[in-house]
C-alpha cells in the first residue's frame, strides 16, 4: 500500500543507531530474513560508523550498505525503519518516515509526554509500532497482569521490579511501564492515578492500592522483569526473564511487516501479535 512499483516484492527496512546494542542485533536479524530487504542503516553524526560497509563495521563480511548520517536520503528509500535509538532522534525519525509514508517501528523507551504528542502526530500520515517490549513473552505477561490485577483486587500491593545491564540510561524501564499500566488497567485506573513515586528517605507506609517501581542496574542483565502482587501471607510473581536481544529483533521485524497493510495510526505489538 505504501509503495508501487519495484519495491513491492520485498520491504526495504531502514535500521537506525546500527553501531547499538539493539542495532547490530536487527542488522543480523533483518539480513537473515528472506522476506524483507535491508536498504539503509543510519547512524549519529559523528559517529566513527559513518561512510563504512556496514558488514565490515560490525566485525563480519561486506554487506555493500554504507553506513550513513543522512536520515532524509535513507528513510525517503524504506518502507520500514525499525527504530531503537535514543528519544531526541526518534521524534525526528517520526517525521521523516510520516514524510515517506513509511511504516515506523520504535523500540526507543524513555519517552517523554512531549515526545509521544509528536509522535501521535506522525501518525496521523503513516502507521508507528511502539511498544517499550517487542518480545512476544513480555506481551502476554501485559495481558495476564491486567487479568490477575483484576481479579486480586487492592488488598494485593503491586510492585514492579526491573533489572537491566549497566549501560541502560532510563529508569523504570519501558516494559516496567507497559506491566504497571496492565495492572492499573485491570483495577479500571490509569497508572499516573496510581503510580508511587521512586522511594527514598520516610516515605511513609505505602498507600493502599499503588503501584511500585523498583529498578536494579548491573553488568549485562538483557532484561528481567517481575510484578509481584503482595497481600497478607501470600505473593503471586509473574516474572520474565531475557537472555537474548534477538527476541526484541524479531518483535520488532514481524511488526515491520505487519506494518505494510496498515493505514495512517499508532498501533502496539497487541495489534501485531494478535492479542
Ligand atoms: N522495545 C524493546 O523491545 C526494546 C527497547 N530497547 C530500547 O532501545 C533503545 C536503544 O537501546 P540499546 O540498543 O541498548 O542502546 P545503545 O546505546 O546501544 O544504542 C543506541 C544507538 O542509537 C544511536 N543513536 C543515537 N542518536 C542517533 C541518531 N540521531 N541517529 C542515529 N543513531 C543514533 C546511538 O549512537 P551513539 O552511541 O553514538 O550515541 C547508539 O548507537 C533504548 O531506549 C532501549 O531502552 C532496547 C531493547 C528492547
Ligand atoms: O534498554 C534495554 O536494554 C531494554 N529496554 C527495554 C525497556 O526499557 O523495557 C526492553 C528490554 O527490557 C531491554
Amino acid at each position: 500500500m505504501w509503495k508501487t512499483g519495484q519495491d513491492v516484492e520485498k520491504p526495504g527496512i531502514v535500521v537506525t543507531g546500527v553501531s547499538g546494542r539493539m542495532g547490530q542485533m536487527l542488522v543480523k536479524v533483518v539480513n537473515a530474513s528472506d522476506q524483507v530487504r535491508l536498504v539503509g542503516a543510519l547512524e549519529r553524526p559523528g559517529s566513527d560508523w559513518i561512510g563504512r560497509d556496514l558488514g565490515e563495521a560490525m566485525g563480519g563480511a561486506p554487506l555493500g550498505i554504507q553506513v550513513s548520517d543522512d536520515a532524509v536520503e535513507t528513510i525517503a528509500k524504506a518502507q520500514a525503519v525499525i527504530d531503537f535509538t535514543s528519544p531526541a532522534a526518534t521524534v525526528a525519525f517520526a517525521e521523516l518516515a510520516a514524510q515517506a509514508r513509511a511504516v515506523h517501528v520504535i523500540g526507543t523507551t524513555g519517552l517523554t509526554e512531549d515526545d509521544l504528542l509528536k509522535i501521535r502526530a506522525a501518525a496521523r500520515h503513516a502507521p508507528i509500532v511502539r511498544a517499550g517490549n517487542m518480545s512476544l513473552g513480555v506481551n502476554l505477561l501485559v495481558g495476564l497482569t491486567r487479568r490477575v490485577a483484576a481479579a486480586l483486587g487492592e488488598d494485593w500491593d503491586v510492585e514492579v521490579v526491573e533489572a537491566h545491564h549497566r549501560m541502560k540510561v532510563d529508569a523504570p524501564s519501558g516494559t516496567a511501564l507497559m506491566l504497571g499500566e496492565a495492572a492499573a488497567e485491570g483495577r479500571g485506573q490509569t497508572l499516573d492515578a496510581l503510580r508511587t513515586p521512586a522511594r527514598e528517605g520516610i516515605t511513609g507506609a505505602r498507600e493502599r492500592g499503588s503501584i511500585g517501581f523498583s529498578a536494579i542496574r548491573g553488568g549485562d542483565v538483557v532484561g528481567e522483569h517481575d510484578v509481584i502482587f503482595a497481600a497478607d501471607g501470600e505473593r503471586v510473581v509473574l516474572r520474565h526473564l531475557a537472555s537474548d536481544r534477538a527476541i526484541f529483533a524479531r518483535g520488532a521485524l514481524r511488526a515491520a511487516i505487519w506494518g505494510q497493510d496498515k493505514g495512517p495510526g499508532e498501533y502496539d505489538m497487541a495489534d501485531v501479535l494478535g492479542l
